[in-house]
């Protein structure tokens, strides 16, 4: 994914932190609390696991329709992190320390400490 939308994305998430609940979908979550947006993650990932089932058997339509459920997914995690103040750019630090780092041989250290 272009990390350009999701700075981006961040930036809008970050100023609608203490938004107008009646117009923006976004203020509305903040404003229900961190448990609502566990909701909303957690129905998310459930349908995003459904629609990757479904689009292994399937067509274009259901190929397209994981990549909708995915999108809802990363949107509200999103929203998540910055409910808590933390600035996705460290996931992606993260995914960026890992890089290159087989998942294998990072077990493995982690099993012989
Ligand atoms: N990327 C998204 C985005 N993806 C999904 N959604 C919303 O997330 C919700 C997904 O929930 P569901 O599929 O469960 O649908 P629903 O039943 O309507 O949702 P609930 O009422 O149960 O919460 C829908 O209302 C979608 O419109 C999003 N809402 C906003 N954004 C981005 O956030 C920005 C700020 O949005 P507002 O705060 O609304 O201005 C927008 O400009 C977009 O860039």
């Amino acid at each position: 994914m272009s990390s350009d939308i999701l700075d981006q994305l961040a930036e809008v998430l970050a100023s609608r932190r203490h938004g107008d609940a009646d117009s923006s979908y976004v203020a509305g979550l903040h404003q229900r609390g961190l448990n609502r947006i566990l909701e909303k993650v957690g129905e998310e990932s459930t349908e995003t696991l459904l629609a990757a089932r479904d689009a292994e058997s399937g067509g274009e339509a259901e190929r397209q329709a994981l990549i909708n459920e995915t999108a809802d997914l990363w949107f509200h995690s999103l929203v998540m992190l910055s409910h808590l103040d933390i600035d996705h750019r460290a996931v992606l630090e993260e995914l960026a320390r890992r890089f290159g780092v087989s998942g294998l041989d990072e077990k493995a250290a982690r099993n012989a400490s």
